[in-house]
Order: structure tokens, then C-alpha cells, then sequence
């Protein structure tokens, strides 16, 4: 990765973070994947996968196996040398429980009081109820004819709870509906784990990535509290992250980023620059999520994942057949903290060049996350 970074910095006047998020979005000819961390196999590690050891006794292994979670002793986590406070668990659920956090992701979250891109240009009758007005194309077979694109096909993002002001970059008192309760205990849990125990899940941004989708070189600084944990969940098909430095044009590292894996962003590397170039097809290995329904009988009973039902998941797998779906939760305010009167008007003025918002345009299908940085716009 090092010898990578430095031979493109060489050619080119163009910083090497921007141009490694254009060597992984190159679609001919394709990138080499060798350079790419993947923690589930330890491969292109170039010795940097630290193992981390996780406190099982923070959460119980009856409360893990409730949201869905192999008992914590039993995780695979790392951490990664250069990053001090990333974190990285490689995919903690148990075997069928994807499935409920898919569905939630796809029926549940989005729908209202959630606010997802579809409100930004349609009334609220017309997205009140994206899955059941997307599920009959899905779950029919694949037609030769071009159809138009369901809603839930030109979802590209979902918030929670304190909902993302993607023109101010804040949050506010004002805009906030309650935060689903089964999301903040799975991240509570997940948190606890990795000793930020009273996690307070307030705000959430759902990405929904298609198979051509990317994610901008941005840092995620809208929180009010840094000192607590941003956390990744991703599920469906498998990506590619760059984790850059705290500035903009330090060299990243590039891992993948498969079904159920789980990160963590805290300490050092809480506001460290990052971006999705890439959406790929999951390696054999990691496909099994997709006829994960089969076994969700053999789940807990005492949890909070209601079955999915075979109606659901046939959408939901053909869904994920071909998108990416990453939850990212964050704690907004510290403890006893409150917002600012006028925040907004104090992040406008901002002159950082560190801010970040989305730019989405459903319609061509492609979104591009801008970042403000004078280095210039990342396009996807
Ligand atoms: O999709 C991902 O893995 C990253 C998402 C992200 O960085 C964000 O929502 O801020
Ligand atoms: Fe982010």
C-alpha cells in the first residue's frame, strides 16, 4: 500500500488519497485487489492486523445472542497499526440473524417519521410506504423489458433520530423523531463491548449503495461529542474502505468491507478522513448471507429479531443481490450537553474546508458526497 501511495503522489500533482479513490472506482480496466486489507482472511495485511481482545464481560452472552451477536468472547477483532482507536470486528452475528437487520434496514427504517432522499422531491404520501410499493416488482422474476426503478431501488439514504441537516451539516433539537430501539441496543451492546459502555444512540445515517454507488472522501465531525464512538455496520454486498489521516491528503488504507462486518471509529481515529470507492460482489466465503433465512429458526427466542418471513426475504435478497446497505450510529451530544441556539449558522461560516454533505441525484442512479476541502470536489 505504502509503495502504491507513494509511486501515484510521484505522477501526479493530485493528492494520493484522490487518487487511490480513483484507482478502486476504475471499472476498465479493473483494479488490483491485492493491496486491499481483508481482515476476515488476515490477507494484504503488510503485518498492520493487530488482534484485539474485547471485554466479554461488558455484555452477557444472553443480551448478545438477543440482537443477534455471537457471544463476545467469540468475536474476531482487530485493530490496525497506525489507527489507534479503530476498531474492526469481523462479522459478529450469528448465522441467520443478517436477515432481520436487512429487513429492518429495507421495510422498517425507512419508513415515517424516518426523512430519506425520496422526501427531498416527492410528497410524503407518495413515500410513505416505499417497501409495499416496491415489493411486487422485486419479488417478480427479472423481465427482459426495461422497468422503471422501485423506490426502494432509488433509496440512497435514510436518517435516524436526530436527522442530518445535509445543507447546514448539523443537527438540531428541532429535527429529531425517537431512535428505533432495536438499533440502539444492538449498538449499545456492540459499544460496550469495546469498552464505550452508555453509548447513547441519537442519531443514525443509512447509506444504500448500488452496485455503481461510491462514497466521497469526507470526515464525519457534525457530532457535537467526539469522544464517543462512530459506529459501521454494513450488510449485502461487499466494499471497499479507505481510511485516510486528519488530513485530507494523507495516504490511506484500503480494506474490504464484507456482510455483518462491524467498525468502530474512536479516540485518535474518530475524525480521520474516509470513503467508499468501490461496491463488489462478496468473495464465496461471505455469500452465504444470502440464503441466510433458511436457518434464522435455529435463532434464540428470547430476542428482539422477529423472524423474517419468506415474503420479505425474497425481496430483501434480491435486493442485496446487487446494493449495499451501511448503518452508521453516532452519538450527537455528550452528557448534560445541549445544542447550541444557532448552530447552523456557526458551521456555515466554518472555514475548515472540512465539512461534508451529500449531493444525490436518484434519478442517474449515482450519488457524490462533497467535500467542502479546497483540494477540490470527489465526484462518484
Ligand atoms: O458506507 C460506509 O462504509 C461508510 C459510511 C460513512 O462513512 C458515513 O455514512 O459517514
Ligand atoms: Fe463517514
Amino acid at each position: 500500500m505504502a509503495k502504491m501511495a507513494a509511486s501515484v503522489v510521484a505522477e501526479s500533482g493530485e493528492d494520493v488519497f484522490r487518487k487511490m479513490f480513483k484507482f478502486y472506482k476504475r471499472r476498465e480496466p479493473p483494479p488490483d485487489l491485492k493491496e486491499v486489507t481483508d481482515f476476515s482472511s488476515g490477507a494484504a495485511s503488510g503485518g498492520k492486523i493487530v488482534p484485539l481482545k474485547l471485554d466479554p464481560a461488558a455484555v452477557s452472552d444472553e443480551d448478545a445472542a438477543r440482537v443477534g451477536l455471537h457471544p463476545v468472547r467469540d468475536w474476531r477483532a482487530f485493530g490496525l497499526q497506525g489507527y489507534p482507536g479503530f476498531i474492526f470486528i469481523s462479522n459478529p452475528f450469528l448465522r441467520g440473524s443478517q436477515a432481520f437487520w436487512v429487513r429492518q434496514c429495507l421495510k422498517t427504517y425507512p419508513q415515517k417519521p424516518n426523512v430519506c432522499n425520496l422526501d427531498m422531491h416527492m410528497s410524503p404520501c407518495d413515500t410513505q410506504d416505499i417497501w409495499a410499493r416496491s415489493a411486487q416488482a422485486l419479488r417478480s422474476p427479472p423481465s427482459e423489458k426495461r422497468q422503471p426503478k422501485t423506490l426502494l431501488e432509488r433509496l440512497r439514504w435514510v436518517t435516524l433520530g436526530y436527522h442530518y441537516n445535509w445543507d447546514t451539516k448539523t443537527y438540531s433539537a428541532n429535527s429529531y423523531t425517537p431512535f428505533p430501539p432495536d438499533l440502539h441496543m444492538l449498538s449499545s451492546r456492540i459499544t460496550a463491548a469495546c469498552g464505550f459502555p452508555g453509548f447513547r444512540s441519537e442519531a443514525a445515517i443509512l447509506n444504500y449503495y448500488r452496485s455503481d454507488s461510491s462514497l466521497g472522501i469526507h470526515v464525519d465531525e457534525s457530532e457535537l461529542d467526539h469522544s464517543r464512538p462512530l459506529l459501521s455496520l454494513s450488510f449485502g454486498q461487499s466494499a471497499i474502505f479507505l481510511l485516510g489521516g486528519s488530513q485530507r491528503q494523507d495516504p490511506p488504507t484500503a480494506m474490504f468491507m464484507h456482510s455483518g462486518d462491524v467498525m468502530l471509529m474512536s479516540g485518535p481515529s474518530r475524525l480521520l478522513y474516509h470513503a467508499v470507492p468501490r461496491i463488489l460482489p462478496p468473495p464465496r466465503q461471505h455469500a452465504a448471507f444470502l440464503d441466510e433465512l433458511s436457518c434464522s429458526c435455529a435463532l434464540p427466542t428470547a430476542n428482539v429479531l422477529e423472524p423474517v418471513s419468506q415474503e420479505d426475504w425474497d425481496v430483501c435478497s434480491r435486493y442485496i443481490q446487487s446494493s449495499r446497505v451501511n448503518m452508521t450510529v453516532r452519538q450527537v451530544l455528550g452528557p448534560g450537553q445541549s445544542f447550541p441556539e444557532d448552530l447552523s449558522s456557526a458551521h456555515q461560516t466554518d472555514d475548515k474546508g472540512r465539512t461534508v454533505g451529500y449531493q444525490d441525484d436518484e434519478n442517474s442512479g449515482k450519488r457524490k458526497r462533497t467535500c467542502s476541502d479546497p483540494v477540490g470536489t470527489v465526484e462518484t
